[in-house]
């Protein structure tokens, strides 16, 4: 007998302000045929991430979202980890990509990374994502999945957001931007987190 909560509802709030992210988890339970309303959508606010782990915030944007909205919320807190940085920027992954005068820029952020990592002999890298499902009775359900592989630079495709093109997964030729959606969803740490999630919580319907 399964111990995880499952989902009954067939629309949740995406607890995330990124369109990447939003986009994917959206294509990943359509298959299941849960429809999302974003955060954005509602007009909710962007809560300030003072966790230290990936889960710990996850479980606290899924939470805010939804006790704000009174519907289930799923929440996605990522980020791109390299071994000869110790794992950084891991957790703090969106703040390396913070300008001083607001909004992001993601090339600047992987320069940033390649100028601290380029001395290292260690190439690997990895992505992971933490996926939690909260209820407004506060009930939570938290997984976590991650893909291995390496950090390469120049960046190369157009493709996904974020930090895709100066990550090639393991086993493979093309960075995470050069591949199609479909492909990056067979192997991503968010697909490892959302089949764990699916397993334990999501109904085919
Ligand atoms: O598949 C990915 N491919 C490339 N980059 C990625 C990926 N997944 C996460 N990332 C990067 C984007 C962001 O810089 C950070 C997550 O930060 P994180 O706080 O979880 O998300 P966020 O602030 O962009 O949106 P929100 O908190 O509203 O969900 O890792
Ligand atoms: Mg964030």
């Amino acid at each position: 007998m399964s111990t995880h909560r499952k989902l009954t509802e067939e629309t949740v709030v995406l607890a995330s302000h990124n369109a990447g992210k939003v986009r994917e988890n959206a294509a990943l339970l359509a298959e299941y045929g849960v429809t999302i309303i974003s955060a954005g959508d509602l007009g909710l606010p962007v809560p300030e991430e003072t966790e230290t782990t990936f889960l710990g915030n996850a479980t606290l944007k899924a939470l805010a979202a939804a006790r704000a909205s009174g519907m289930v919320a799923l929440a996605d807190d990522s980020g791109f980890s390299v071994a000869a940085l110790d794992g950084a920027p891991g957790v703090h992954t969106a703040d390396w990509a913070e300008q001083p005068g607001g909004g992001r820029d993601y090339a600047a952020a992987m320069a940033k990374v390649e100028k601290l990592a380029r001395h290292g002999t260690d190439r690997g890298a990895w992505f992971t994502c933490a996926l939690v499902l909260a209820w407004p009775d506060g009930h939570t359900e938290g997984f976590e999945g991650r893909c291995p592989g390496t950090w390469v630079w120049p960046p190369r495709g157009e493709a996904g957001f974020g930090y895709d093109p100066m990550f090639q997964p393991e086993g493979m030729t093309q960075t995470f931007a050069e591949m199609d959606p479909a492909e990056k969803h067979r192997i991503s740490h968010r697909a490892r987190a959302f089949a764990m999630l699916a397993e334990g919580c999501l109904v085919r319907r």
